[in-house]
């Protein structure tokens, strides 16, 4: 059994292990499409409830255009997918997207608590009022994301790291079961990298299901399931079965992994990860 299958719910109910009824998501022939630009090639595919999928694959292979579809924005051209047995659309409400971190122009008026409180107008719309539970969870998205003494603070004058956990505080300020970050960790400061992978592993403990895209196989090898895209889905598992050498070189090109003795796939290694 995997560390996050383990997890004791803060309910105090024990976490369930995923079987079919604990299934996250389910692609059936996805076809994905920009316009006239084929994204993802049919696919299919099946994520597990309650932990983390890491999605993964080279520059361009269509990582966040299948976040995009799991989050419901993105409608397929071909096939179906799935969230909670219901169509991506119809379950798009429950889900936090948070997408890849963009810069703000200086002198954007907007402070951080503003950016974190719109997170509740997927809840009470843009002109309806915070309740007081809704404060509460702008207060304990900011203190999980360590930026309560930036509330003040404008968007502008924060660091990219400190900026994205502005964005993930203001995914959690919204109400959802899941959890979708667009490439989260890629090229913050170590504390800000460490606060949002604490979250991500979280998240599951409090019954939310996270799947988050990445270039870092640490990070895939650290979820429970991993989706391995070039554009189409290569890959879906257990990291194990998913990121193995052959999968790897062919996805990434035979040659471009280098690994030294005691890489991850090699036995030592791998015999001392958790077993499941
Ligand atoms: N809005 C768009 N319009 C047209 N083409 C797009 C659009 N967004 C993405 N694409 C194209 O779709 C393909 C998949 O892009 P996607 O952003 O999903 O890849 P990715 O794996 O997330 O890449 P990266 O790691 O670089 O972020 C690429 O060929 C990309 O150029």
């Amino acid at each position: 059994m995997s560390a996050a299958h383990a997890h004791t719910h803060p309910t105090g109910g024990a976490h369930r292990l995923p079987g079919p009824a604990d299934e996250l998501a389910c692609g059936h022939g996805v076809e994905l499409r920009h316009g006239e630009h084929l994204a993802v090639r049919a696919s299919d595919f099946s994520l597990p409830a309650g932990g983390v999928v890491a999605v993964i694959g080279p520059n361009g292979s269509g990582k966040s255009t299948l976040l995009q579809a799991l989050a419901g924005v993105l409608k397929p051209t071909q096939g179906t997918v799935t969230v909670h047995g219901q169509s991506a659309e119809e379950h798009a409400r429950k889900v936090s997207f948070v997408m890849q971190s963009v810069q703000v122009p200086p002198g954007t008026p907007l402070t951080v608590q503003d950016v974190v409180t719109m997170g509740t107008y997927a809840g009470t719309g843009w002109f309806g009022r915070l309740t007081r539970q809704d404060r509460r969870r702008v207060d304990e998205a900011m203190e999980r994301m360590k930026i309560t003494d930036l509330a003040r603070r404008h968007l502008s004058e924060l660091s990219g790291g400190q900026r994205q956990r502005v964005y993930v505080a203001q995914g959690l300020a919204q109400e959802h079961d899941v959890l979708m970050l667009d490439e989260p960790l890629t090229g913050l400061d170590l504390v800000s990298a460490q606060t949002i992978d604490e979250l991500i592993h979280e998240e599951p403990t409090r019954g939310v299901s996270v799947v988050f895209t990445t270039h870092d196989l640490d990070e895939a090898f650290a979820a429970e399931h991993v989706v391995l895209m070039n554009g189409r889905v290569v890959a879906s598992g257990p990291p194990r079965g998913v990121l193995t050498r052959a999968n790897l070189e062919a996805v990434y090109g035979i040659g471009t992994l280098h690994a030294p003795q005691g890489a991850f796939w090699d036995e030592p290694v791998e015999s001392e990860r958790p077993q499941d």
